[in-house]
């Protein structure tokens, strides 16, 4: 699949009034995506992040103060009350971007040092939308024990730890043992960043459609990170698993029907569906987060009136979205891509909850905040847009509707409405270690 970036949109794009009235972009070809994007990393130094200090170190006096002697101070204050790194380090700002590279984006297992600067990039994104300093580190493990023992290691120097793009099912093992064994919160990403957008997404465009979670039937297809979180927090939140079907390369899971890991067990169904093919006929709602390309125009066309489908494979979701507009007037669809409406990545999500998770120093990130995070966002996208979010996007409007179900990741608001909800979620439910609010 071939798919344009923004300048492309913005200078080469036409305008297609689909019947339900929502404007999508008509796209050309992309030339030179692949040449823009490696200027834009390797050009005018390579990649996307330096380190930049933070106290005056230019005198005798200040030399003396940030090193020998006088940092043996704060090393005094911090043995005497652990508590103390958080006044005087940068821990309490600091995250940990880790990744083992196994399952990068929806590109595949490319490895550690392949990673780096999609790594590179979500350390950008916690400090351009959250403020929070971060550092990505790639890790070569030779099994899951390795990684967790690495992260584990390292997790002293850092005040919260996101995991990213570790392949399923070793990234729901390492998550867990790394929330047992340590005392900052840490969050696989891909897991609940994810789930959490998603499910935001899906209340909107529901209440859009005119549907309910309760009621609606789910093809998901991708039974990884992604996949398996989401389906746990859309049961959760009230999507019977009945009206589920889960998909993965050799068709729907079934019960009984072969090894499963036990991540993919709870949503093994009983149907007499095996093909995605099958799956997604009559669903009202199409989850992709999987690999590009795997609905068809003839499977969309067998869905349900009024449909929902997030293709939220990066960078290429499972449909292209201007074909999917043709065939479908009545779609509300979502990428995971900045480049075209309703963009559904977890991007809305990961700054927030640790800039949150950090300010009331959190033990962990438990449901009540991810529950908190999903409320904000979904009520956010309901909010006038402003006017810095028009130019950002070269829009002249915005509002809720099918082409807006989300608000877009470069709103300002997002920091402080979703932040606040969260952190007050953590207090509320008492694993707040301070009280900022
Ligand atoms: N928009 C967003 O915010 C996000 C999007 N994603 C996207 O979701 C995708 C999966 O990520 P993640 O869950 O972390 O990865 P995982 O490796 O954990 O899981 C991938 C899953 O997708 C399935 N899959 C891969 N290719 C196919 C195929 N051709 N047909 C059917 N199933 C397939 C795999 O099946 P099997 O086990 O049989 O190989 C597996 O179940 C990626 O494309 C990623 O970009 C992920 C996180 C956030
Ligand atoms: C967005 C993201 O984290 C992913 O596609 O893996
Ligand atoms: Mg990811």
């Amino acid at each position: 699949m071939h798919l344009l970036n923004q300048q492309e949109l913005t200078s080469s794009s036409t305008d297609l009034e689909t019947p339900s009235g929502d404007v999508a972009k008509e796209q050309k070809p992309a030339q030179d995506l692949t040449a823009t994007a490696l200027a834009y990393h390797g050009e005018p130094r390579p990649g996307k992040l330096e380190i930049s200090i933070t106290k005056p170190c230019a005198t005798q006096q200040q030399l003396s103060l940030a090193y020998s002697p006088g940092v043996a101070a704060p090393v005094g204050a911090i043995v005497s009350d652990p508590e103390a790194v958080y006044r005087y380090t940068a821990k309490g700002n600091l995250v940990a971007v880790v990744t083992d590279g196994s399952a990068v984006l929806g590109l595949g297992n490319t490895g550690p040092l392949a990673s780096k600067p999609v790594m590179e990039g979500k350390a950008v994104l916690f400090k351009s939308f959250a403020g929070l300093d971060a550092i990505d580190i790639e890790v070569e493990a030779e099994s899951p024990e390795a990684f967790v023992d690495t992260v584990a290691r390292i997790a002293p120097t850092f005040g919260a730890i996101n995991l990213e793009d570790i392949a399923a099912p070793h990234c729901f093992k390492i998550e867990q043992a790394l929330i047992e064994r340590l005392d900052i919160p840490v969050l696989h990403d891909d897991q609940h960043g994810t789930a959490i957008t998603i499910a935001a997404a899906l209340q909107n465009a529901l209440e859009l459609q005119g549907k309910v979670l309760p009621e609606v039937r789910i093809a998901c297809v991708g039974a990884g990170a992604a996949g398996i979180a989401t389906l746990r927090l859309l049961t959760a939140l009230g999507a019977p698993k009945e009206n589920i079907l889960l998909i993965d390369r050799q068709g729907v899971i079934r019960e009984e029907e072969r090894l499963l890991h036990p991540y993919c067990r709870p949503f093994a169904s009983s149907t007499m569906k095996r093909t995605l093919a099958e799956a997604v006929k009559e669903a009202d709602v199409f989850i992709g987060v999987a690999a590009p390309d795997l609905l068809t125009v003839e499977m969309l066309k067998s869905m349900a009136p009024r449909p929902i489908v997030f293709a939220l494979s990066n960078p290429d979701p499972e449909i292209d979205p201007t074909l999917a507009h043709r065939v479908r007037s009545d779609l509300i669809l979502a990428t995971g891509r900045t480049d075209y409406p309703n963009q559904v990545n977890n991007v809305l999500v990961f700054p927030f909850l640790f800039r949150a998770a950090l300010d009331v120093r959190a033990s962990c990130i438990n449901d009540p905040m991810k529950i908190a995070a999903v409320q904000a966002l979904a009520e956010l996208a309901k909010e006038p847009v402003p006017e810095q979010v028009l130019e950002a996007y070269s829009e002249s409007h915005l509002g809720f509707g099918p082409a807006y179900i989300l608000p877009k990741p470069l709103d300002p608001r997002l920091r402080e409405f979703v932040t606040a909800a969260v952190a007050q979620a953590a207090v509320k439910s008492g694993v707040a270690r301070i009280n900022h609010l």
